[in-house]
């Protein structure tokens, strides 16, 4: 494996033990990505256990999500992979979480408000805790094509450092796999916070 894919690889097989651990990856739930090059990433394939990828989980695929050798399968989910990366060519890489309280919660609002946390400051532009964030929830969607066209007209529209998908998961990004796995970190943990005090509430 070459070292233009064996680091992003290697911080991938990291991020997936880790949210592994922390049951944010349940069966074959998320999928990771790493951008190699302006029109070129390294991916999950898809059905793989993410707490268990090593190197031969990840394929080389373009942003239109053809993948270099066509006998591999990509993500299923691999289109909304794309949509980020042609967006914004800052991003560096897209992780994506099925949590418990990320699909609680994503069940439960059309967006949800951030507002207030320290680890807010983990998100782009925000050096303050005195500060909030919209994240929206997009309808589920098994046509993947049509949810990233969704997703894509909303994001020229407003702008969002994540999205949820109703009753399925987060998508976060960063410039490099280990900023991503920070804001993966960071809103899974304001997420449990707002699923506890929602439910202290009752
Ligand atoms: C089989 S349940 C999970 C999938 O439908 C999907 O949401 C997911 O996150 C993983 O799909 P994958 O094709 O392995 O990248
Ligand atoms: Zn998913």
């Amino acid at each position: 494996m070459s070292l233009e894919i064996s680091r992003p690889a290697r911080d991938m097989i990291a991020a997936g033990q880790l949210f592994h651990q922390r049951g944010w990856v349940p069966a074959t739930g998320g999928n990771f990505s790493a951008r190699l090059s302006s029109d070129r990433m390294l991916i999950t394939a898809s059905g793989w256990h993410k707490g268990e990828l090593d190197d031969s989980a990840f394929l080389v695929a373009d942003l239109d999500g053809a993948p270099e050798d066509r006998s591999r399968k990509a993500s299923y989910e691999t289109l909304l992979h794309c949509q980020v990366y042609r967006f914004d060519e800052s991003v560096g890489s897209v992780l994506h979480t099925h949590s418990v309280a990320n699909t609680l919660l994503s069940r439960r609002y059309e967006s949800i408000r951030l507002a207030g946390y320290e680890l807010l400051k983990l998100l782009p532009g925000i050096a303050t805790h005195d500060a909030a964030v919209e994240i929206p929830v997009f309808e589920n969607d098994q046509d993947i094509q049509r949810l990233a066209s969704r997703v894509n007209d909303h994001m020229k529209k407003v702008a969002m450092p994540a999205y949820l998908i109703a009753g399925h998961g987060l998508y976060a990004w960063g410039s490099t796999v280990a900023q991503a796995r920070h804001r993966v970190e960071a809103l899974e943990f304001m997420f449990e916070c707002e699923l506890r005090e929602l439910e202290n509430k009752r």
